[in-house]
């Protein structure tokens, strides 16, 4: 088993990665200072894994469209029927969804209770479940809605990703790829030299680099924008392809993919890093490019716009993240 520490004072926690995690993980419940847990689940990863836990489960249908305010309050009500109280806990079990939904109900409900991440994706597990951002979509645009809430424990069990589809380990590729552009070109170097990709050595790289740039900004004020890096383009073409047309990971491909266009056409290079990152993501049927159409309203609205100008990630070159505020009109002017 490997462990790493996100370092936040009092709201530290381990995250623990390997084999087998999920049938132990009453030990590690146990040790926390809750009466009762409540799985939040969607539908596929409580029928696949929620058996091994042995506690009440709070299923909700799959697919980022659960990521809004019915599901939300459906759950609440549902939990609170059944008598949930403070001195209760959620564990979060399945992808980013379940993670950002649960976590958000965490952070909430009864003014918040405590919460361990199971992420099941290889994406809820190398970036999901560790760093405290929670959130719903609103039509208006994606995660809009939400706060920062740590869990108390992150327990990513690699046995899960054996069962995950294709696209959805495609999708989990995307982040992964994204920590290697900006902040260690090694995730990068094996992907394109490994037969096979070893992931849970890919989840544990990437877990170390988020939770060291956790550690330094909590709430996203300086340097935990760079994990954005081909966000801005992306959230907007998962937005405007109605939350189903794209998973999270495809969006954030096309939009790495994007920015780096729009860095070069700007004068700011990467073209290196743009011919390197081409064949990487077409080896995972990652898109390289998305339709535009209907996406520049949503872009209009990035949580880190302020005013007329956005905050935007950018890379020159692998490794090599940093920030830049630009005009928000400018982002518009790339083919
Ligand atoms: N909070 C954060 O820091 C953060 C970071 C990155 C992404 N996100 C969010 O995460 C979400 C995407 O997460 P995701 O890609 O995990 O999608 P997801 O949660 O929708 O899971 C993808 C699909 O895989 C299924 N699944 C889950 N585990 C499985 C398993 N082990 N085997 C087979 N199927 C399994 C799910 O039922 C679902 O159908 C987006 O909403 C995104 O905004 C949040
Ligand atoms: O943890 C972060 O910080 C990230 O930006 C990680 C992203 O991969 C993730 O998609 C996150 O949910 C985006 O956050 P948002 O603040 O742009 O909604
Ligand atoms: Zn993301």
């Amino acid at each position: 088993m490997r462990q790493i520490n996100v370092s936040l004072g009092q709201r530290s926690y381990p995250i623990l990665i390997g084999p087998g995690l999920l049938g132990r993980a009453d030990e590690r419940l146990n040790a926390l200072p809750v009466k009762r847990w409540a799985v939040v689940a969607d539908e596929t990863a409580a029928s696949l894994y929620a058996g091994s836990l042995g506690l009440p489960v709070y299923a909700f249908p799959a697919g980022e469209g659960s990521k809004c305010l019915a599901v939300y309050e459906s759950l609440c009500r549902r939990m609170l029927a059944d008598g949930f109280t403070r001195a209760d806990g959620i564990v979060a079990l399945g992808g980013g969804v379940a993670g950002d939904l649960a976590g958000f109900l965490a952070g909430t409900i009864l003014r918040g209770v405590p919460l361990v991440q199971m992420p099941t994706t290889l994406l809820a597990q190398v970036d999901s479940s560790v760093g405290g951002k929670t959130g719903l979509d609103l039509p208006e645009g994606k995660n809009l809605i939400g706060c920062f809430y740590q869990p108390s424990l992150v327990l990513a069990d690699t046995d899960c990703l054996g069962t995950l589809p294709r696209r959805q380990l495609s999708s989990g590729m995307a982040e992964v790829i994204k920590c290697g552009v900006i902040g260690d070109e090694e995730i990068l170097r094996h992907l394109e030299t490994a037969a096979k990709p070893d992931l849970p050595w890919l989840v544990e790289r990437c877990c170390r680099y988020k939770a060291a740039v956790v550690a330094r900004d909590e709430r996203d004020g300086g340097p935990r924008r760079l994990l954005n890096f081909g966000h801005t383009f992306g959230h907007a073409y998962e937005a405007a392809g109605g939350y189903d047309a794209y998973t999270h990971g495809e969006a954030v491909a096309a939009g790495m993919m994007q920015m780096l266009r729009w860095q070069v056409s700007h004068g700011l290079g990467g073209q290196a890093l743009l011919d390197r990152l081409t064949p990487l993501l077409e080896r995972w049927e990652l898109p390289v490019r998305l339709p535009w159409d209907g996406a520049a309203d949503y872009l209009a609205r990035d949580k880190k716009r302020a005013g007329d100008q956005v905050t935007i990630a950018v890379a020159q070159r692998a490794g090599a993240g940093r920030l830049l505020t630009v005009p928000l009109a400018s982002l518009l002017e790339v083919e």
